[in-house]
């Protein structure tokens, strides 16, 4: 740069009219060996505080080094040169160090869910999933990778031709012979030329791996939503939600930035590395050596400290996880809150979650700002300490000012490569265990195939269902046995209502019949064949209805929501559900008719009308079979008199299973049976079964007795 002022100057740029303010002469520049910036520099630097000028001044003190010691003697020993590139290099390993840790708190920007995440167990990370996905993007990805190579190659030859251009320079200063114009065109424009093309390389290979990203990272979301979808229901016992979700979500995003960072910043940092490396070394052995010789102490520093950092950052990571939990429970029952009045409650707890999450944070800042204003000091001091001994070097001839731009240059693509790949090394092993949790769902089997080439009986069913000697224990809780030997069964196209205390099982055996899980020992027989034979999608889908105390409704249209339960339904079919449902009134009362949105999970809907339109759900496909999971229990007389209404319609011609609560709604049954203990201890009609005077008749009274409380 000096060098290039020193030009400026001579050719009457502003430059002069520096020297002018600093009463010095002009051709003070142009002199070869003058100490021009000995001169000047000192009252320039002086009267500036900018770092620019204290470099510059450096500059010009190594020039009045390397005249002196070329008029006295030559120059002076490698201990000059471990002092100075010593703390050159501390620098390079603070910064590298800082990055670890700017890494580390880069982490905070991510997902809250991540940090929880990153506490789990990792499983082992499954190359050939990895094959599957990327194999379809080959072309692309190996496109990157050549393009990603050539720019990183190219950014190794570029300090060399700086290095040439200075030569130029300084070749000029001192003979003042030739063209300069012309001399130092060809290569300035040969380098302008190199910069552009490693532009478009750039450019090249950012569009096809940010393309190859995207296409993995949209195949995998879309193939880890069909493994879970595939799962069974004890899978999702076993998992939260938005443990689940956080998998869709935040780990592939974690894995994808982590894929594109390895093969962009990976392959040029490492390329750049060795290149520039083997550069440093043509340049000067004697400074690269003593790089090899300090540099791995600094590095291994630099990762110390970027480990507590990172350590800190996950701490502060998980606190605000905790925080956004506080959050998330408390608006996702908003209701529940407001019926309690605990509005303050819950802002206290939060507030003390993010209080606390902000310490954190706040202790993490401190680090990581220490950190870096260390590393920028020692950053500075690499400058200085090559450039001390650069000076050295070249005052004993055996560098020239070329060559000491080189290695600064070259020495700084060093420093951000290294600094690079430290981030990446981070980003990678977050970015496996990232994947390596998607692959474990992705490869994950369900117990319970939904489509796996069962049979579909050929004759139209009658509807009969045997529950032959069933036991069960749910997987999730498998010293808690449910069922003991439980024998029912349903005659065709009659109804059959289960009662008993509560958390004796009753749902347990409506959940057994749609095979949200499989018995331990016993069959369940549909038409006197195992519904572990029959194809699972034609017994959910067709062949059974079910309707349980709390419908789930989509955030869609009511006509969306009805046809839910027969994809391919005509317009016409879905108003006759809804007329079978006793829905159809309300429907065309409400000003958009079909088209109203029913909001998250219904929730614009009263709760007899959200039961009946997953009536009209349940009907529109026609089902042999109904199962009612204490459809009317939440709701009030009026709804429930009407979703009764429904439901004795609904009925009609099936076979149907009533789990009940409310005994009264189910005295017309055809079979009432009473469980205890995980098995039918009474069966019979309601007048049977209150003249046997047994637990059915107790049940009676106490509901009886409850209600005229
Ligand atoms: N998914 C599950 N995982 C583990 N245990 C479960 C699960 N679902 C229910 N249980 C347990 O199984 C037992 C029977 O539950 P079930 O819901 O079948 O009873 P229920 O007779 O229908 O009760 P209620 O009348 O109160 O609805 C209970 O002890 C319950 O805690």
């Amino acid at each position: 740069m000096a060098y290039l002022m020193c030009y400026r100057a001579t050719t009457g740029s502003p430059v002069r009219s520096l020297c002018a303010r600093f009463n010095k002469p002009a051709d003070l520049w142009t002199s070869p060996r003058s100490p021009w910036f000995s001169s000047w520099a000192p009252s320039a630097c002086r009267s500036s505080r900018r770092p620019g000028h204290a470099v510059s001044r450096l500059w010009g003190l190594t020039q009045r080094a390397v005249v002196r010691r070329q008029t006295s003697k030559p120059a002076g020993g490698g201990l000059k040169l471990v002092v100075v590139v010593g703390p050159a290099f501390l620098a390079v390993s603070a910064r590298l160090a800082w990055r670890v840790a700017y890494c580390a708190a880069d982490v905070n920007n991510n997902d809250v869910h991540a940090g929880v995440a990153a506490a789990e167990p990792v499983p082992e990370f499954k190359w050939h999933i990895l094959w599957e996905f990327v194999k379809p993007q080959l072309f692309a990805l190996l496109g990157a990778v050549v393009l990603a190579f050539a720019a990183a190659v190219l950014n190794i030859k570029i300090p060399l031709m700086l290095g040439q251009l200075v030569n130029i320079v300084a070749r000029y200063m001192r003979e003042h012979t030739g063209n300069y114009i012309q001399e130092i065109r060809g290569p300035a424009l040969k380098l302008l030329g190199l910069y552009g093309i490693q532009g478009l390389l750039t450019s090249g290979y950012i569009i096809l791996l940010s393309r190859v990203g995207e296409r993995v990272a949209a195949d995998m979301r879309k193939t880890l939503f069909a493994a879970l979808l595939r799962q069974d229901v004890a899978f999702f016992d076993a998992n939260k939600t938005g443990q689940l979700v956080n998998r869709l979500t935040s780990d592939i995003q974690e894995f994808k930035s982590s894929f594109k960072l390895v093969i962009s910043q990976g392959l040029r940092s490492l390329t750049q590395t060795v290149g520039c490396f083997v550069s440093l070394y043509i340049i000067s052995p004697k400074l690269t050596g003593l790089t090899v010789v300090v540099l791995p102490c600094l590095v291994g520093a630099g990762a110390l400290i970027g480990s507590f950092l990172r350590k800190l950052s996950r701490l502060a990571q998980e606190q605000v996880s905790k925080a956004t939990g506080v959050a998330d429970e408390a608006l996702g029952n908003v209701r529940t809150v407001k019926a309690f009045a605990m509005e303050d409650r819950e802002l206290q707890l939060y507030a003390y979650e993010v209080d606390k999450s902000c310490e954190m944070n706040e202790t993490l800042g401190n680090g990581i700002a220490v950190f870096q204003g260390l590393s920028n000091v020692a950053l500075n001091c690499i400058v200085l300490g090559t450039i001390f001994a650069g000076g050295s070097l070249m005052a004993g001839d055996e560098m020239s000012p070329g060559d000491l731009m080189s290695f600064l240059v070259a020495s700084q693509t060093v420093q951000r490569s290294l600094a690079s790949i430290s981030i990446l090394f981070g980003q990678v092993v977050r970015g496996l265990s990232s994947g390596a949790r998607v692959f474990e769902y992705m490869a994950l089997e369900p117990s319970i195939q939904i489509s796996g080439g069962g049979r579909i009986p050929s004759h139209s069913l009658t509807g009969r269902i045997d529950f032959m000697n069933i036991s069960f224990r749910y997987p999730t809780r498998p010293g808690h046995q449910i069922l003991k030997g439980f024998n029912l069964t349903l005659p065709p196209a009659k109804t059959v209502a289960i009662v008993g205390e509560s958390g004796g099982g009753k749902s347990t055996v409506a959940a057994l019949l749609e095979r949200f899980y499989d018995p331990d020992n016993g069959v369940i027989m549909l038409d006197g064949l195992d519904i572990q034979t029959l194809d699972l999608s034609w017994l959910r889908g067709q062949v059974i209805g079910f309707i349980n105390q709390e419908p789930v409704l989509f955030g869609s249209s009511v006509m969306e929501n009805i046809r839910f339960g027969k994809p391919e339904a005509t317009d016409a079919e879905v108003i006759d559900a809804a007329k079978q449902a006793n829905a159809h009134r309300f429907i065309t009362s409400f000003p958009d008719g079909y088209s109203t949105v029913v909001g998250e999970r219904g929730v614009t809907l009263s709760g007899g009308q959200k039961q009946r339109i997953a009536i009209a759900r349940a009907l529109i496909k026609n089902p042999s079979i109904l199962v009612l999971d204490e459809a009317t229990s939440a709701l009030d007389a009026e709804s429930e008199r009407v979703v009764q209404e429904a439901l004795d319609r609904a009925t009609k011609g099936r076979t149907v299973l009533i789990i009940a609560h409310r005994l009264s709604t189910i005295q017309g049954a055809d079979l009432i049976c009473v469980m205890s203990n995980g098995r039918i201890v009474e069966a019979g009609t309601h007048l049977e079964l209150l003249g046997r005077g047994g637990l059915y008749s107790d049940l009676i009274r106490r509901q009886r007795a409850e209600a005229k409380k």
